[in-house]
């Protein structure tokens, strides 16, 4: 099939890249002149395991190919993908604009019938908006070419985007004509597993499954994050809870990982967009904004927590604190909404020194801090990190991060604290004779 992607973003390359795996001729469009030129050269923007390789493999194959020329990518798909940015307003709405003029200029220069997906996340009610906008520019063009249109969310995560695209836990399938069913399902006939669900539904509920998806996660971290706050005052122990908690199956042993607090480019971004909907329907969203603030306040706590562990008075003036992890989780180069940043910005704020290394995000994280601080050294790998600290705080569960040489670490630090906010050291046996080990939500 003939497939073009609007938006050659994170979801869009992804999405192209294994179509044109799976035999699909597609061409990826971005209204990013410089995003598209390295495109063309191979090289993606981002840092996401396998996804490399597989878009050589189809450049290579003429599968794939880039365009910032939103006519040629129109008229080249009989299926148009949406995924564009819908990134936050000051007031926690989504911004449907990148979305809105795709739609717009895809009605004005459509040559044919085609089948609109929109695959970005997007508040209740923009995809019918999206299909009216696109008929009324057919209306005034006076042509009588026809859309089928399809919500269809995605679920990937990052640092695991390949596999998710690969083995879904279910494809929605939001339209007004069920017809296009049989379309959808030979699209992705290439899923690794034949029991995948398909859930077909309308429009509306396709929009809000995928709010619901991200929002009832987000409740179940910061659930879990205030766990560990009382268990760590009442000296039990988080790990065991949320292991004893998830062996029954209705809660599920995942996303029971205390943190620093959930970061990246959607649960902050979503649950506010969808607590803003509801305010807009005249509704509060209790559970789901207790979930937002308490995230905020994740983050804070951490701050203290770290404070607490070096200082009586809650001065950091003349302390070092060497941070590993910057990304907002392993696995990608993605800061976006990183609890680091936040947190790290609060130290500063309080007087420590910070030295930061991360494995994957350390020009991301430099551009990022730089907008709110100048004064962050940045370390060659984790022992050059701790040189001279007087805590280590481990921000992010990169792999490497579990298997690094403790006594070398202690060796180069000045003080002794060692703050595990992901919780990753707690079975190594030595943690607790070589620092003053604090891991979060147990002793
Ligand atoms: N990043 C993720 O892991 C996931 C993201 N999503 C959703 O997918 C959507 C896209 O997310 P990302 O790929 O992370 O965003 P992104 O910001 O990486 O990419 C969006 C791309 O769209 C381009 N663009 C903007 N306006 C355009 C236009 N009118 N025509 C063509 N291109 C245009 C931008 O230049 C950018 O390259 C969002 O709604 C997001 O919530 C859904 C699931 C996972
Ligand atoms: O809509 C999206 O963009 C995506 O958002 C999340 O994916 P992602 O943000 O890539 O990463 P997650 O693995 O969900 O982690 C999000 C945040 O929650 C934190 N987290 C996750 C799990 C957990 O148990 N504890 C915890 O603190 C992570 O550290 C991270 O900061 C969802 O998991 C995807 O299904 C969804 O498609």
């Amino acid at each position: 099939m003939k497939i073009s992607v609007i938006g050659t973003g994170y979801v869009g390359l992804i999405q192209g890249t294994v179509l044109a795996d799976f035999g699909h001729e597609v061409l990826c469009m971005d209204t990013d002149n410089d995003k598209i030129k390295d495109l063309q050269a191979g090289s993606i923007p981002f840092y996401e395991p396998g996804v490399q390789s597989l878009l050589h493999k189809n450049i290579s194959a003429n599968k794939i190919s880039f365009t910032s020329d939103i006519k040629q990518a129109t008229e080249h798909g009989d299926i148009l993908f949406i995924a564009v940015g819908t990134p936050s307003e000051e007031d926690g709405s989504a911004d449907v604009q990148q979305v809105l003029k795709a739609a717009s200029e895809i009605g004005s220069l459509m040559n044919g019938n085609k089948v609109i997906v929109i695959k970005s996340t997007v508040p209740i009610g923009t995809g019918r908006r999206v299909a009216d906008l696109i008929r009324s520019k057919l209306t005034e063009r006076r042509v009588e070419f026809h859309i089928d249109f399809v919500s269809n969310p995605e679920f990937l995560r990052e640092g695991n985007a390949l596999q998710d695209m690969l083995r879904p836990t279910r494809v929605i399938i939001g339209t007004d004509n069920r017809d296009i069913v049989p379309l959808m399902n030979k699209l992705y006939s290439f899923y690794e597993s034949s029991e995948v669900p398909f859930v077909i539904t309308d429009i509306e509920t396709a929009e809000m499954i995928k709010y619901a998806s991200n929002a009832f996660l987000a409740v179940k971290i910061s659930f879990i994050n205030e766990i560990a706050l009382i268990a760590e005052k009442a000296g039990a122990n988080v790990l065991e809870i949320a292991a004893a908690m998830g062996m029954d199956e209705r809660i599920s042993p995942h996303f029971l990982q205390a943190g620093p607090g959930y970061g990246g480019s959607c649960f902050p971004k979503d649950t506010k967009a969808f607590a803003y909907t509801a305010r807009s329907m005249g509704e509060m969203t209790y559970v789901i904004q207790a979930a937002i603030d308490a995230n905020e306040k994740q983050k804070l706590r951490m701050v203290d927590k770290i404070t607490a562990a070096l200082s009586s008075d809650g001065n950091l003036h003349g302390k070092t604190i060497a941070v590993l992890g910057l990304s907002f989780k392993p696995e990608t180069d993605d800061i976006r909404e990183a609890p680091s940043i936040d947190i790290i910005s609060n130290l500063i704020r309080k007087g420590a020194i910070i030295r930061a290394y991360c494995p994957g995000a350390m020009t991301q994280a430099q551009r990022r801090l730089k907008e709110v601080t100048s004064s962050v050294t940045y370390a060659k790998d984790e022992i050059d990190c701790a040189a001279g600290a007087d805590a280590l705080v481990i921000m992010t569960e990169w792999k490497q991060f579990l298997h690094m040489d403790l006594e070398q670490i202690r060796y180069r630090m000045s003080g002794n604290v060692l703050l595990d906010l992901r919780n990753i050291l707690v079975r190594r046996p030595e943690v607790r004779r070589l620092f003053d080990y604090r891991p979060i939500g147990l002793k």
